[in-house]
């Protein structure tokens, strides 16, 4: 017995068509105008959007060491009523995930209690220290899909490029947190209109620009696919377009945060809009926009950045750096990008799926016959807003609280199980 989503919306060519989409086992079995519904579990998706399950390349899973914070439980419960089927977690954990035993260690939680696909990132340096490279080899040999010091810029020149060299000797992506701390040091909002307002020591877009323009050169010596974290600031977006054009391996991330907010929008001295990198200055954000419009930046990811309500309650200065986003990501981009007619159905669905997959040469991210069965079903007529209250991580941060958006996922396959399911799909009416 299979399962048969019925009357989905599937984006094909950028149209919007109806099928109905058959699994068994754990794989896309049949794609058809209709399918036989005898022997099958039926499940009616009529009018809702049915994409491959989203793929994100940076959050925090905050497991082993900050389980306050998120557990691999909760981070990927929270994934899958995102829509998102596979994320990577960043290595900023407790032990910092810097040996294969941390490593598997995650993996073997993930495969227990998990409702996503979890792809490891391993440090750069031991303890994220910036001193001393990890055994990358042996990192890799446990199940890593990149290296990371996510959190922390990697300070010296020579650590990234002795860093460049091992990593493409083994074929891993470096996935850089592009910060100079001797200009970053101290701030914790942008440096800009808020910071002189309130009197903040702030972040100045070149503590991400020259780590950005370094990096790209020794990628260019190396040969190394390097991968930037979180761009944020218009010189970043202006140095990947060139690079890329001079093709060099140079890939990029945005988050949803920094395409649709600046900070002109920061209402007061609230840490829910505290992340880092920092929500920048409209002309950044702007740029952002155009550039992930035009291919300089690759994909979407959420970073998403659990924090404790009592760190975040700490005030501007002294709360943690970052906010959740895996449940609101789809939802805000739809409603403030694809519904105002600024990007396609298709472009957004492509950015969290079929593009990190292509990117880090993952074999998910398609809805196709034969593919592995992770899908996202969306509704994208029903108005819902944000409530943090009903997260399923233990992060409440997100600045989003209140805001009406449609396109909220609905009901969430990891290869062909239900892995979460909204009350409304609850399966009573459908019929074969
Ligand atoms: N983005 C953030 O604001 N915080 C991240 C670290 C990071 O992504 O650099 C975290 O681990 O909390
Ligand atoms: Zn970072
Ligand atoms: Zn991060």
């Amino acid at each position: 017995m299979g399962t048969i989503l019925r009357n989905g919306q599937l984006l094909i060519s950028g149209e919007l068509v109806t099928k109905d989409v058959l699994i068994e086992e754990n794989m896309i079995a049949r794609i058809a105008d209709s399918i036989d519904g005898v022997g099958h579990e039926v499940i009616d998706v009529q009018g809702k959007l049915v994409t491959p399950g989203f793929i994100d390349m940076h959050v925090h899973l905050r497991e082993p060491g900050f389980e306050a914070k998120e557990t691999i439980a909760t981070g990927t419960a929270s994934a899958a009523r995102g829509g998102f089927t596979t994320v990577a977690c960043m290595p900023n954990t407790r032990p910092v995930t810097d040996t294969p035993e941390v490593v598997q260690q995650i993996l073997r939680k993930a495969k227990e209690e998990g409702s996503a696909r979890v792809l490891p990132i391993g440090a750069i340096t031991v303890r994220e220290l910036g001193k001393e490279l990890t055994d990358m080899a042996a990192l890799k040999e446990a199940g890593i899909v990149a290296v990371s010091d996510d959190g922390v810029g990697i300070q010296t020149s020579q650590m990234m490029k002795d860093a460049m060299k091992m990593a493409t000797s083994l074929g891993l992506p470096v996935v850089a947190h592009c910060e100079d701390d001797s200009l970053a040091e101290g701030g914790c909002v942008h440096e800009g209109i808020f910071s002189e307002k309130h009197g903040l020591k702030g972040i100045p877009s070149e503590a991400e620009s020259i780590h950005v323009s370094r990096d790209i050169l020794l990628a260019e010596a190396t040969g190394t696919h390097y991968h930037v974290c979180h761009i944020s600031t218009a010189e970043s977006v202006r140095l990947v377009r060139e690079a890329k054009q001079r093709g060099v391996r140079v890939t990029a991330e945005v988050c949803p945060h920094h395409l649709l907010l600046c900070d002109e929008d920061i209402p007061g001295l609230d840490a829910n809009y505290k992340m880092n990198p920092p929500l920048r200055s409209r002309r950044d954000r702007d740029a952002l926009l155009e550039g992930l419009k035009d291919g300089t930046i690759d994909m979407i990811v959420t970073d998403h950045a659990p924090h404790t309500a009592e760190e975040k309650q700490r005030g501007m200065e002294l709360a943690p750096f970052g906010i959740v986003g895996l449940e609101t990501a789809f939802p805000l981009l739809y409603t403030k990008l694809v519904l105002p007619g600024a990007f396609t159905l298709q472009e957004i669905v492509d950015r969290m799926t079929k593009v990190p997959a292509d990117v880090f040469n993952l074999p998910w991210g398609v809805l196709e016959e034969g593919a592995v069965a992770d899908i996202a079903v969306i509704d994208l007529e029903t108005e819902k807003e944000v409530d943090p209250t009903t997260f399923l991580s233990k992060g409440r941060n997100t600045p989003f609280t209140g805001w009406k958006l449609k396109g909220w996922p609905v009901l969430t396959m990891l290869e062909g199980r239900v892995v979460w399911q909204a009350e409304e799909m609850n399966n009573e009416g459908a019929r074969p």
